[in-house]
């Protein structure tokens, strides 16, 4: 289903200011609105996305080995979730394996179940629960995704949250982190949005629409920097920490145990 939530908004056409957008958009949230349209919203906004799942895939081939137990965080309609049942199943581990997709919204984890069950294989190996990954009791793993999810726990959250990862893999166990990104520089900063503004363009979001998305995520999605998240993973504990993917404002961090 065709993304068009922000088509109708309001987004200050009369402002001369480049499409500012009125303070009337509502919060972002990922509700059943959001669920229904995500796979398009997702795909059309994120630089990488598809690439991200293949990197999931390959990882999952790498370090999810005989009875290993994965995490999806954020789980949303499952991409990530079926993307490691994938790279499980290329290395015949499917029969023991455990993918726990967690999500704390009610509206996507529907949906999700609902894609999930449509290959029964992979639907042998997730199972999916609703959950606050902040809150959650991990059990041991090797091999944890948070595939843009990370950018919605408040910040002062995030060092915690990062410790229980850690915790909960086991040596040698790989942690995949993408999230959008801000620059320090204000500069690049800006060349950066207005670059990734101009990608959205380029796969038909109006204008209008973009400026009402922007400000609809702006207290929701609070990105960091790549040193950022670098120096806390390293913090967490992990002994090898890699940005391995970037683009514009988007990256993706492999953090091994
Ligand atoms: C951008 S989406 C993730 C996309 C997904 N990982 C993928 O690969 O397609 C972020 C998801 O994280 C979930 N989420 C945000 N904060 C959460 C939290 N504290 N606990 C659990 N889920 C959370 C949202 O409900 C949403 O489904
Ligand atoms: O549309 C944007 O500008 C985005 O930042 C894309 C983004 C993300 O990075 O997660 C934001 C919200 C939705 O979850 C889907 C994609």
């Amino acid at each position: 289903m065709r993304d068009e939530i922000y088509r109708s908004v309001d987004a200050g056409s009369n402002n001369q200011d480049d499409a500012a957008p009125a303070a009337s958009v509502a919060p972002f949230r990922f509700n059943e609105t959001v669920a229904h349209v995500f796979h398009d919203m997702i795909n059309r906004s994120v630089p990488g996305y598809s690439l991200m799942l293949e990197l999931i895939t390959l990882l999952a081939g790498r370090h999810a080995g005989q009875g290993a137990r994965c995490y999806d965080l954020g789980c949303s309609l499952g991409a990530s979730a079926l993307a490691i049942a994938q790279g499980m199943k290329r290395h015949g581990n499917d029969k023991t394996a455990r993918i726990v997709g967690l999500d704390n919204s009610a509206a996507m984890l529907t949906r999700c179940r609902q894609n999930v069950l449509r290959d029964a294989e992979a639907a042998a190996m997730i199972e999916l629960l609703e959950a606050d990954i902040c809150e959650h009791r991990y059990e041991p793993s090797e091999f944890i995704v948070s595939n843009f999810t990370l950018q919605f726990v408040p910040p002062e959250k995030r060092p915690a949250l990062l410790g229980r990862l850690y915790d909960s893999l086991q040596p040698g166990g790989a942690f995949f982190l993408a999230e959008k990104i801000r620059y320090d520089d204000s500069e690049v900063d800006r060349l950066m949005i207005e670059i990734h503004e101009r990608f959205k363009r380029s796969r038909g979001y109006s204008e209008l629409e973009i400026a009402a998305k922007r400000a609809a995520l702006e207290a929701v999605l609070l990105p960091e920097s790549s040193e950022t998240h670098i120096s806390r993973l390293k913090d967490a504990g992990f002994s090898q920490v890699t940005e391995c993917f970037r683009c514009l404002n988007f990256s993706a961090f492999l953090a091994i145990r």
